[in-house]
């Protein structure tokens, strides 16, 4: 494993049982409060922005935000923020899904992203591919392409990556850590 790697995993917490009894909670809160860490991260996942030739990055609520709005910054693109129902004021498209502990909606304006933007989707965690799978449909939705799908790291074991291969059709899925 790479230094950057070790780094990375370093400072991720295994909580057991959180939110619900069998979950193993994957907590990012170490990597966060560590300068290098998270400089690191945001490093790595602009290059991916770049490599994949994003004009544009969406987060996933919530520490979709904290990811992937420094990674828009660094990368030089701007953010849209893909949120939970009933949090943005404008007009907005919706999706339905499940994910690994329960099931929710999400939304993003529908005048952030339009044909001709090539959106690299940012994440902390790709557990079940729920919320993945429903904002890759919301941008496509709304007439945007999805440059790849980059997250922290893929819990191996739950198949999302799998079940986000239809959806993705051939965008990069990368996963900086393999669990
Ligand atoms: O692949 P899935 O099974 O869909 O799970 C992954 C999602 O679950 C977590 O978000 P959560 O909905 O817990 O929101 P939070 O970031 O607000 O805690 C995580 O940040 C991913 O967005
Ligand atoms: N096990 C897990 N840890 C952290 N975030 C998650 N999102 C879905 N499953 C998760």
């Amino acid at each position: 494993m790479t230094d950057i790697k070790e780094l990375l995993l370093s400072r991720i917490r295994d909580v057991a049982d959180y939110p619900e009894p069998g979950v193993m909670f994957k907590d990012i809160t170490p990597l966060l409060a560590d300068p290098a860490a998270f400089t690191a991260l945001t490093d790595a996942l602009a290059e991916i922005a770049a490599n994949t030739g994003a004009t544009k990055i969406v987060g996933l609520e919530a520490r979709g935000f904290i990811l992937g709005a420094p990674v828009a910054v660094r990368a030089g693109l701007g953010f849209i923020p893909v949120r939970k129902a009933g949090k943005l004021p404008g007009a907005t498209l919706r999706q339905a899904y499940d994910l690994e502990y329960g099931s929710a909606e999400i939304e993003v304006h529908a005048e952030d992203l339009s044909s001709g933007d090539r959106v690299l989707i940012v994440d902390d965690v790709l557990a079940t591919g729920g919320t993945a799978e429903a904002a890759i449909q919301l941008i496509h939705r709304a007439g945007a392409e999805v440059s790849g799908l980059a997250v922290l790291m893929e819990l191996g074991f739950l198949g999302g990556r799998a079940r986000l291969e239809p959806a993705l059709n051939g965008a990069p899925l990368e996963a900086l850590l393999q669990i």
